[in-house]
């Protein structure tokens, strides 16, 4: 009786350590998604909303975790492992990128699709998907770029894919193509843009859903999505056809971009897509001689648009010359410049980015747990 009470007590005590550890984990208070329950003597059960294990002796929760946490393994490990200290249990965090529901049906082999808005054109969407995949990449993840810019396709030209053509063994699906490590399937890769120009509407988020649905994926933690500027018809239309798991909203600081930006979000909001944040583009020019920093589009509108919508931004890039060469050159800025600022910012964007998608789903309601295993990295 008096090892029963002794026992649940330190039960209690164990429950309220892992929950403040993952609370510290996510970085905010995600308690009540967090359940600890012992299922024997020596095995206890922690469902962190949504996922639960347990193996022989030793327990193991799989961590619904973003990919960026995987770089940093023994932190959250030491984080947990501290809480658990008390228990004579080994734990072991896998890390497993979160999967949503949608309402539409899912693409095989695609865990989570990311739209690239802009309400604007020109504001670098596609520059800054194209950057957003490749850090994702470089973290670890598996990426996967579908260019749904169907009147101004420009992911082939970025990753220096423009001649290529998907083959389709099969005759039915297309096989995406290779460059730098990411998949990517475009329009531009089967038609000439003066083409795929003059479709309309109906036309036009047909060839888009062929795209997704018809090209054979390999397994692909993040699928991003390059989407048609603006917020119109065509793009409501693109963006309920796909099963989308998120969305970031791309702008510069002017405030006729932030405007437009705006009907992206209430675009998003209206389907109940959740918008991860902001990525500023241009938010500034760093003179290469003396370091000042201009504001040649204005400064601070992604934080007045942060501040109105509570949504982070993700990153706040530089008007860099270097960034226009190496999407121009189809380079990847990952591969032949790792050490520059830019790629930490957009690393950084693309960790901000991941986090924001497992806290949403420690909220969400469509969130399911990963059946797929992610391999931790070294
Ligand atoms: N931060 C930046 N610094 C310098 N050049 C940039 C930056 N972002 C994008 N660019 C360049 O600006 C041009 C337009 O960018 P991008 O094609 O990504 O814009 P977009 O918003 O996708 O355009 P569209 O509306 O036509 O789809 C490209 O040449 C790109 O390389």
């Amino acid at each position: 009786m008096f090892f029963r009470s002794k026992q649940k007590k330190a039960d209690e005590q164990m429950c309220l350590s892992v929950k403040q550890s993952c609370c510290d984990f996510f970085g905010h208070n995600v308690s009540e998604h967090v359940h600890v329950e012992r299922v024997s003597d020596d095995a206890v059960n922690i469902r962190l909303g949504f996922v639960c294990d347990t193996e022989k002796s030793s327990l193991i929760a799989h961590l619904n975790e973003h990919f960026s946490a995987a770089s940093q393994p023994d932190q959250s490990k030491a984080n947990i492992n501290k809480a658990l200290s008390k228990a004579p249990l080994e734990f072991n965090v896998r890390y497993n990128v979160p999967i949503f529901d949608s309402k539409q049906p899912p693409v095989r082999n695609v865990k989570n699709i990311i739209a690239v808005s802009s309400g604007k054109g020109g504001v670098g969407k596609s520059a800054t998907a194209v950057n957003l995949a490749l850090a994702l990449k470089a973290q670890g993840a598996r990426v996967g770029i579908l260019d749904a810019d169907i009147y101004g396709p420009s992911i082939p030209l970025m990753l220096g894919t423009e001649n290529a053509s998907p083959m389709s063994p099969d005759n039915k699906h297309m096989m995406p193509i290779v460059a730098h490590g990411l998949v990517s399937n475009s329009i531009g890769y089967l038609v000439k843009n003066e083409h795929a120009s003059i479709w309309r509407g109906p036309m036009a988020s047909k060839a888009l859903t062929q795209l997704v649905t018809e090209t054979n994926w390999p397994l692909l933690d993040y699928l991003i999505v390059d989407m048609p500027p603006g917020t119109g018809d065509i793009q409501l239309t693109m963006a309920q056809q796909l099963p989308l798991t998120a969305a970031v909203v791309v702008t510069t600081p002017q405030d006729i971009a932030l405007s437009d930006a705006q009907k992206g979000i209430a675009m998003f909001n209206k389907l109940q897509v959740p918008v991860l944040g902001l990525v500023e583009n241009m938010s500034f020019f760093e003179c290469p001689a003396c370091h000042h920093q201009s504001h040649i589009f204005s400064s601070k509108g992604a934080q007045k648009l942060s501040a109105k919508y509570s949504l982070p931004i993700l990153a706040e890039v530089p008007l860099a010359p270097l960034i226009r060469e190496y999407a121009d050159a189809g380079d990847s800025l990952f591969e032949q410049a790792p050490e520059h600022s830019l790629c930490a910012i957009y690393l950084r964007g693309a960790y901000l980015l991941s986090r924001q998608m497992a806290s949403q789903l420690v909220i969400s309601p469509l969130a399911q747990t990963s059946k797929i295993e992610v391999t931790q990295l070294n």
